[in-house]
């Protein structure tokens, strides 16, 4: 996608906000996001059923995640990509390898060490790409893959602080699928997103976030029958991958 100048950009993101507005907060309303346990149901049908690897799909995630913060980001901006070691962390990872490949300057800031097969594949690709370890003194976009749809609470000691540095970074929070710590316990320390890009579906969990955060959905190949299944509307991605 092209570096759309400044003014471009933002009409970009308020055309996508208002297609949220009209459509996403209408999926809450009726119900019709997923649960976590269905979107997990949903992730193993398309593995065994449908023939798509996680790496196939973790690639679309990756890319659409690199689209979205482009269009948060100047040429010049400086990109934090928080990940975990799962697939939620190597889906920012794709899009870690995907920005740096555009040319923009990305970090990582990886709180536990990366050890599953494919994210530390991940890893290794970004790296490849130019991607630096390490959490800059100033950043423009911070995104969250630390923890997507597995995720445990109360957080470790190690996503706490991570979260809590990205919160008081000042910079666009970004986070994948769900925001890392999302609770209806306000206690809880959360990734305090500005906007969420969830994958193939909204969720139902994502209802307890203020109203300020925009929420997209992004299309990772899951076929039409299985929101059929799940008896949700199938987001029309034939034109925009991300809605
Ligand atoms: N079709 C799909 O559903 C796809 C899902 N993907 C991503 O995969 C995510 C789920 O990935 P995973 O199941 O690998 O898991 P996560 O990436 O959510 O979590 C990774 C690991 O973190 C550890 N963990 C959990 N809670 C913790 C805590 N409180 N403190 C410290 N460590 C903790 C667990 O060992 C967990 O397995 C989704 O949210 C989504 O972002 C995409 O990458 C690919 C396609
Ligand atoms: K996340």
């Amino acid at each position: 996608m092209p570096i759309y100048p400044y003014n471009q950009r933002t009409a970009l993101i308020l055309d996508l906000k208002e297609r949220y507005d009209h459509n996403m907060q209408e999926h809450f309303k009726n119900n019709e996001a997923l649960s976590l346990e269905a979107f997990r149901d949903m992730d193993y049908t398309a593995i065994e059923k449908y023939q798509l690897p996680i790496e196939l799909m973790m690639e679309n995630a990756g890319l659409q995640l690199a689209r979205i913060v482009t269009r948060n980001a100047r040429e010049d901006s400086i990109i934090c990509i928080g990940a975990g070691n799962g697939n939620n962390g190597g889906g920012g990872l794709v899009a870690a390898r995907r920005l740096s490949g555009w040319g923009y300057q990305v970090y990582l800031d990886l709180p536990v060490e990366i050890t599953k097969p494919l994210p530390k594949k991940q890893l290794q690709r970004a790296l490849l790409f130019g991607a630096k370890q390490a959490v800059p003194d100033h950043t423009d976009i911070w995104v969250d893959a630390y923890l997507g749809f597995s995720q445990r609470l109360p957080l470790s000691r190690e996503f706490t602080k991570a979260v809590q540095r990205a919160n008081a970074s000042g910079a666009k929070l970004i986070a994948l699928d769900i925001p890392t710590g999302i609770s209806s316990n306000t206690y809880q320390p959360r990734f305090l997103a500005d906007q969420v890009l969830t994958l193939a579906a909204p969720k139902k969990i994502l209802n307890v976030l203020p109203k300020s955060t925009e929420i997209f959905v992004a299309d990772i190949g899951i076929p039409r029958e299985m929101y059929e299944h799940y008896k949700i509307p199938s987001p029309d991605f034939s034109k925009h991958q991300i809605l």
